[in-house]
């Protein structure tokens, strides 16, 4: 049991999924790297300098702001966008490799679909396309929303439509599945249920899911890794526990909750004094181990994110978990694998 774990439990505070082990897990692989990665449109940079590693068999959920960079990551991570600085690998390859593409599935915001297909054409291209492909997952999937399977995919609701896509993309039987805002059309049923769905698939098959979402009690629901974005750069990444851990919420007398000068907390480093709904406190980064009880409680997941979202200058934490090397370790592994290719 883990850090988190033992202060913490499991349980309604809010703690992330914790997942049976898959031997994805023990292998320790990492799914996604980035070193350095940068993208720069001509209004300016989407994304600068990030750098993590993201583990096989994790539940990522990716968090920030409108326009912070998430979907350019997650276009990075598909080939659908190239970097301008850094590099970033797929299970150890580069993403529009054939390796990379055979292992990814990638549901985007708008989900493309033919709309002159029935569900069952979309289905069947989905299977002739895959080498991999599972027919009984995707047809449940289409089933349990009772999605006729002659239906024309333009006469379906916005809600179908994206049932459909995620049957897509589970029947592909990817080991990294890139979701993009998938739930934003979806009823709150329908949500928990492919929410569900994703954390059973995920654990069975020891797939690797990074998912972007600005529903924070969904991440909670299905995520033990998180990756924080704002204004462009990276504020937090690592195990839901981990991250967690190194923090702590201080109901201070006068603190949080009053106006006025954040208070001194050293050795810890506030990252937000919070003076609006929800537990009033001051969240702090720990600098020193601290006796929870009283006035210190572990903050719910929910309540870390909304603290580093409010907070976008707060320091980057990144968890020694989600840390990598230097720029040349990719370019280096790179080198080698073509000699022995
Ligand atoms: N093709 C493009 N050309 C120019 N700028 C772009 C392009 N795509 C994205 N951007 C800009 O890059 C930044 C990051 O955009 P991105 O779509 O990655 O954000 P996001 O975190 O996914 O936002 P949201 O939560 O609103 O979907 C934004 O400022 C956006 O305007």
């Amino acid at each position: 049991m883990d850090d988190a774990e033992t202060r913490y439990g499991h349980g309604g505070g809010g703690a992330g999924f914790a997942r049976p082990a898959h031997p994805a897990h023990a292998t320790g692989a990492s799914a996604i790297e980035a070193q350095g990665l940068g993208k720069k449109y001509r209004r300016g940079w989407a994304l600068r300098d990030v750098s993590f590693r993201l583990s096989a068999g994790r539940v990522c959920g990716l968090v920030g702001p409108n326009g912070a960079g998430k979907s350019t990551l997650m276009g990075l991570a598909t080939h659908m966008i190239r970097p301008t600085t850094g590099a970033l690998r797929v299970f150890g390859s580069a993403p529009g490799s054939m390796e990379a593409v055979l292992h990814t599935a990638f549901l985007t915001q708008e989900k493309p679909l033919f709309r002159r297909f029935t569900v069952a054409e979309t289905l069947r291209l989905g299977r002739e396309l895959n080498p991999r492909w599972d027919q009984a997952v995707a047809e449940g999937i289409v089933h349990a929303g009772q999605v006729p399977l002659h239906a024309k995919i333009g006469t379906l609701s916005g809600g179908q439509r994206t049932r459909v896509a995620f049957a897509l993309a589970f029947g592909k039987r990817p080991d990294l599945l890139i979701l993009d805002e998938p739930m934003s059309d979806l009823d709150p049923l329908v949500r928990r249920e492919l929410m569900t769905t994703l954390r059973e698939e995920a654990a069975q098959h020891g797939t690797t899911v990074l998912v972007s979402s600005h529903m924070l009690a969904e991440l909670e629901y299905i995520c033990d890794f998180l990756l924080v974005i704002a204004n462009g750069g990276l504020r937090l990444a690592g195990e839901v526990n981990e991250l967690r851990a190194a923090h702590a919420l201080l109901d201070l007398p006068h603190g949080g909750s009053a106006p006025g000068p954040v208070p001194d907390v050293a050795p810890h480093t506030v990252i937000e004094a919070h003076r609006g709904e929800g537990r009033p406190g001051v969240l702090v980064r720990l600098g020193a181990p601290i006796q929870y009880g009283g006035p210190a409680e572990p903050p719910t997941l929910e309540e870390l994110l909304l603290a580093y979202l409010r907070s976008p200058d707060a320091p980057a934490l990144i968890a020694p978990g989600a840390r990598v090397g230097d720029i040349h370790d990719i370019l280096t592994r790179d080198r080698q694998k073509a000699v022995t290719a």
